[in-house]
């Protein structure tokens, strides 16, 4: 698909209660892994670098809550505006910045295009976006639609079926959408009371004001909008299984951590896709900058000293630095090898303890530290060893639990 020609902003409705979810806190501020559900929604839109500006919609009594999370999360082009008590107000005021001089906000650039995004849809990605801005272009308005998962059937007075819909030639309406500005800021001007305070669907403004008939995109399943409490948990999993998906394993230079990084390698890459590296911390080394740009968020670290402080502190500073940690927990397992003949345990308690406190301070860090122990007491019993060693690291890095910071897992 070609790039986009056209300037484009994106307007996020931020503004409800979530009553259908029924917690305390409105569900776009509902913590999943730790941030907050619409700040994935604002990042899935900043990282699209075609995307000027970013206007999230709050209602007034959030929207200290929603600068701090621009604040805390380093979001970038976002400008936080005022809602209104139902979506469409919200989304209208939204478009105002582009259009209107407010008096707490300044006015922005124009676009050709805006997209207007749920923030309770966290998993948009830069190819439907691509798709929706292009067909608005050509088209005045374009929207993602899905298959219907249940036949739409209408009731009569009487509370019985009056008649139903066939389900193969109607799709939902879903999120994102696009629109020319001109066309969706002025089907809103010329909107009534009651399509503001009852209408659900901004396509369907702009075919009734601006006869536009908006194209239709088939998004993917990832677009739906989280709703009940159980999408919270949905969207928990999915996140935790994005950032399951790789993992890189530093190893030093010596023979005995090198093999044991070779076999975990070995019994891992059937499951996730592993980075190995081989490295001395000391130096920075630039292929592991090259994998913190490239998006991961899981390490093993091996060596076989009592306890590795300076090397690991320099993991973490480096970690630190490369901005991973601010938007997802890093998963750092510190696996400590054991090369003894005997079987005795060769690992004190002063270590577990170090281990313990180290872990809390960089939990600060949101970068969470797990022990993992191979005994290496033979080579046949080491395979065996390995494989329980990668069973613990896949059962770490997909479950991601706070709780078990510290912990000194034994393969
Ligand atoms: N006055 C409103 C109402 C809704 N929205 C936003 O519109 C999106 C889709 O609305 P919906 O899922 O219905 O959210 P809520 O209205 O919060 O949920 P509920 O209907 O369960 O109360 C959400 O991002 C929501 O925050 C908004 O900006 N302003
Ligand atoms: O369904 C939609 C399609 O336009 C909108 O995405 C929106 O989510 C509807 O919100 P609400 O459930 O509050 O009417």
């Amino acid at each position: 698909m070609e790039p986009v020609s056209a300037a484009v902003s994106a307007v996020l409705p931020a503004g409800g209660s979530g009553e259908r979810l029924g917690g305390a806190t409105p569900k776009q501020f509902c913590g999943l892994q730790g941030r907050p559900l619409v700040s994935y929604a604002v990042r899935a839109m900043e990282r699209v670098s075609w995307i000027s500006d970013i206007i999230v919609v709050v209602s007034p009594e959030n929207i200290e809550t929603m600068k701090s999370i621009v604040e805390k999360y380093g979001h970038k082009r976002v400008t936080v505006v005022k809602g209104g008590i139902t979506r469409h107000r919200s989304i209208f005021n939204g478009l105002k910045v582009f259009a209107e001089n407010q008096s707490s906000n300044r006015l922005l650039q124009k676009p050709e295009v805006v997209i207007i995004h749920d923030a309770v849809r966290p998993f948009v990605e830069e190819d439907i976006l691509l798709k929706v801005v292009t067909a608005a272009k050509e088209h005045g308005a374009a929207g993602a639609i899905r298959p219907l998962v249940s036949t739409v059937i209408a009731s009569g007075e009487d509370g019985c079926l009056d008649h139903s819909l066939e389900r193969a030639r109607y799709r939902a309406s879903e999120m994102p959408q696009a629109f020319l500005f001109d066309v969706i800021y002025e089907a809103y001007q010329q909107c009534t009371d009651h399509d503001l305070d009852y209408g659900t669907e901004c396509l369907h403004l702009a075919l009734k004001y601006c006869k536009t008939n908006a194209k239709l995109v088939e998004g993917t399943a990832d677009l739906w909008k989280v709703t009940y409490k159980r999408d919270l948990y949905a969207a928990e999993s999915i996140i935790k299984d994005n950032l399951s998906q790789q993992i890189c394993i530093i190893t030093d230079l010596k023979e005995a951590v090198a093999q044991v990084g070779f076999l975990l390698h070995e019994s891992l890459k059937s499951q996730v896709k592993v980075e190995a590296i081989s490295i001395s911390l000391r130096k920075n080394d630039s292929h592991l900058q090259n994998i913190f740009s490239g998006e991961c968020y899981n390490f093993l670290c091996i060596n076989d000293k009592e306890y590795a402080t300076e090397e690991i502190q320099q993991l973490v500073d480096m970690l630190e630095k490369s901005n991973i940690p601010l938007l997802y927990p890093v998963i750092l397992i510190l696996v400590h090898l054991s090369i003894s003949e005997n079987i005795s345990f060769s690992i004190g308690l002063e270590e577990l303890t170090k281990i313990k406190k180290f872990a809390r301070e960089v939990k600060k860090k949101n970068i969470l530290v797990y022990g993992l122990l191979i005994q290496c007491k033979d080579h046949f019993s080491l395979q065996e060893t390995v494989n329980s060693a990668a069973a613990l690291t896949m059962a770490l890095i997909k479950d991601r639990n706070p709780e078990l910071i510290g912990q000194l897992l034994v393969a």
